[in-house]
């Protein structure tokens, strides 16, 4: 039977109408407007397509949008001083450093260095070891939207077997801890995971985060299982240039219970989870309750 498609689209678009409310109310009742900053270093094509729709979207529900672009050869204490900067600067609720950084960064350091409060990619140590010791923290875009989707899809997920593909800390790492909070039996496949296929096809959930085109079979999958497919990859088909995940779609969705599409899936949600996570760090900066629904 053919997999119901999670339309992450239409479900970003909910997150979005939620956040705008609360922005209306914190303007309304506050006079309290949030406001996120991106920075970008360097002009990675990619980077600049996502910082532009971020900015877009963050003005579309209410937000001020601050776009820091830098020169791709920007030095480490420069990058520092503005993190510094927008740390104490009362305006601004959410900082994102896009990443990649050029070599010449160091990620880790630059991320630490931003205040774990305006943390809303919820990279900063500080949030990925209040995430897996369970306390309150800001949650990474990406994980927190597929949890949100996952969640709606089947209720509870205390008991499902879920098997995450790939443990970068940006995707793989902290979605296993969501789904470990979820009460699911977590597994975290890799490049050196024995036996891929069979993993994968033990498991009600299945999350893939590679980066690799297509790698994930529809054999791979058990009879309806749940697939959530993070992949971005752009390549080339019959001449021109297609987006697809890291999930082979059309045989997929022919054994999924449910899937994700890309594009149409994951990604606009990360981007709704971003807005949802800077309204929540300025209800927590202004020491306001906080929107429900909007974070893990
Ligand atoms: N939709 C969205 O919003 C977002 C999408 N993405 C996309 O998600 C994908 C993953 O991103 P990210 O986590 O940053 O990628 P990374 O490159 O940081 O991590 C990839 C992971 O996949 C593992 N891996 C690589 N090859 C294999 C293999 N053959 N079998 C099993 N595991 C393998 C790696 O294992 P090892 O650790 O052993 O090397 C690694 O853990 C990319 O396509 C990216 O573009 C990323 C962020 C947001
Ligand atoms: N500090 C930081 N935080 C991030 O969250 C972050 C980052 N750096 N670096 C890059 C990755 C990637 N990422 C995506 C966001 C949205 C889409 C997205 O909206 N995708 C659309 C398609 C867009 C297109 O057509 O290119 C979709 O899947 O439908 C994709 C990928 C966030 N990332």
């Amino acid at each position: 039977m053919a997999a119901q498609i999670i339309d992450g689209k239409a479900f970003a678009a909910t997150v979005r109408e939620k956040v705008a409310g609360h922005v209306a109310r914190l303007k309304e009742e506050h006079n309290i407007t949030p406001g996120l900053a991106v920075v970008l270093v360097g002009e990675d094509p990619a980077s600049q397509v996502y910082v532009r729709s971020k900015g877009k979207q963050t003005v579309e529900v209410g937000m001020n949008s601050v776009e820091h672009k830098l020169d791709v050869d920007t030095s480490e204490a420069d990058l520092l001083a503005l993190v510094d900067q927008l740390n104490n600067d009362p305006a601004i609720h959410g900082i994102l450093v896009q990443l990649p950084l050029p070599k010449h960064l160091d990620e880790d350091l630059v991320i630490n260095s931003i205040s774990p409060a305006k943390d809303v990619d919820g990279f900063h140590i500080s949030n990925v070891g209040l995430l897996s010791t369970g306390q309150k923290s800001m949650v990474p875009c990406t994980p927190l939207g597929c949890l949100m989707m996952l969640r709606d899809h089947h209720g509870s997920l205390s008991g499902m077997n879920a098997v995450v593909v790939g443990r970068s800390n940006i995707v793989g790492k902290p979605m296993a801890q969501l789904l470990l909070g979820d009460s699911c039996t977590v597994t975290i496949a890799h490049s050196r995971t024995k036996d891929l296929p069979d993993v994968v096809r033990r498991a009600d959930i299945v999350v893939a985060a590679v980066g690799r085109p297509e790698m994930v079979p529809g054999d791979w999958i058990k009879e309806g299982a749940t697939v959530i497919d993070v992949g971005i990859n752009r390549i080339e088909r019959d001449g021109k240039n297609v987006l697809v995940g890291d999930v082979d779609f059309a045989s997929a969705s022919e054994r999924a219970g449910a899937i994700t599409p890309v594009p149409g899936g994951v990604g606009p949600m990360t981007i709704a989870c971003l807005l949802a996570n800077t309204v929540t760090a300025c209800c927590r900066a202004n020491g306001l309750a906080e929107p429900e629904g909007l974070t893990a």
